[in-house]
């Protein structure tokens, strides 16, 4: 099939192309210099990532795919477990499309299977499961000529969190944030700088990886709470509102250790994309 159908669509401003592929035989694998193309801001469509949607049964990247799996890449082509940004946008994608069934839907990650809510305000809600805080102490990382102590949080992706006294401080996050020890993240990290606002309430940037600096990150933001609520020693359950380049969203770190996160997602364009358009 030389064209396919694409959407466009955000959560906190943090953008992806989506690709409608139920039984996964429009795309097969998913070609990364295919993704870059289409997220290429000047020469493509332009986007953080691409998430394809294929029916749960119909992949073979992880055992169970859930009702739907979302297929998440990043813009650079490399392939990510998990986006919190983006799982909202793909749900809001599958409602549009009459695809949700009923509640909670079940969508399928590298990451595991994870719950997505449409709630009556039209926000959404991701179980996003539980953080794991593997060490080592001693991260540093370091931007724009400053280093500061980092965190490390997976969330099914890694994340590097840190507290800055000013979100200016990093600079402008051209270039992926160096860390030590090296060993610390040998897939690479997600870098967050953080700012507290409140006893509730943080503002924070991140440079995602495979991404650059992007307008919001959904799993960062879980990463981002956690690390707030642990050094404000803070019992759980407990409800966060991080503030975003992008917008803001909701993170309640629940009594199980599951975090929830809760934001916004739109859907905003579609089209058909032939592949004869791709350079040669
Ligand atoms: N760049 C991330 C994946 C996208 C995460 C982010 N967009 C989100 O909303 O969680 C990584 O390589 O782990």
């Amino acid at each position: 099939m030389t064209s396919f159908p694409w959407l466009k669509g955000h959560g906190t401003e943090n953008d992806f192309v989506l690709l409608p592929d139920p039984d996964g035989t429009i795309h097969g694998d998913l070609d990364a210099s295919l993704v870059r193309f289409l997220c290429d801001r000047y020469a493509g469509i332009g986007a953080d990532g691409v998430l394809r949607v294929i029916e749960g049964d119909k992949q073979s990247y992880v055992e169970d795919g859930g009702d739907w799996f979302m297929d998440y890449r990043n813009s650079d082509g490399s392939i990510a477990e998990m986006c919190g940004n983006g799982i909202r946008v793909f749900v809001r994608y599958l409602v549009d499309a009459g695809l949700a069934g009923d509640k909670p839907v079940r969508v399928g990650t590298r990451a595991g299977i994870k719950d997505v809510v449409l709630n009556d305000d039209g926000t959404l809600t991701v179980d996003m499961g539980e953080p794991v805080l593997p060490g080592p102490a001693g991260i540093v990382v370091e931007a724009n000529g400053h280093q500061w102590p980092a965190t490390h949080v997976d969330m099914g992706n890694p994340h590097a969190v840190a507290f800055v006294d000013d979100l200016s401080e990093p600079g402008h996050l051209v270039d992926q944030p160096v860390w030590t020890p090296a060993e610390a993240f040998p897939a690479g990290v997600n870098v967050e700088f953080v700012v507290r606002k409140g006893p509730n309430e943080v503002a924070m940037r991140v440079h995602e990886r495979g991404a650059g600096e992007t307008r919001s990150c959904g799993t960062g933001t879980c990463a981002v709470a956690v690390v707030s609520a642990r050094q404000a020693r803070q019992e759980r359950p407990v409800t966060y509102r991080v503030g975003v380049p992008g917008g803001s969203v909701t993170v309640t770190w629940r009594a199980d250790n599951h975090l929830e996160l809760t934001g916004p997602a739109v859907v905003h364009a579609r089209g058909e994309f032939d592949r004869a358009w791709l350079p040669a």
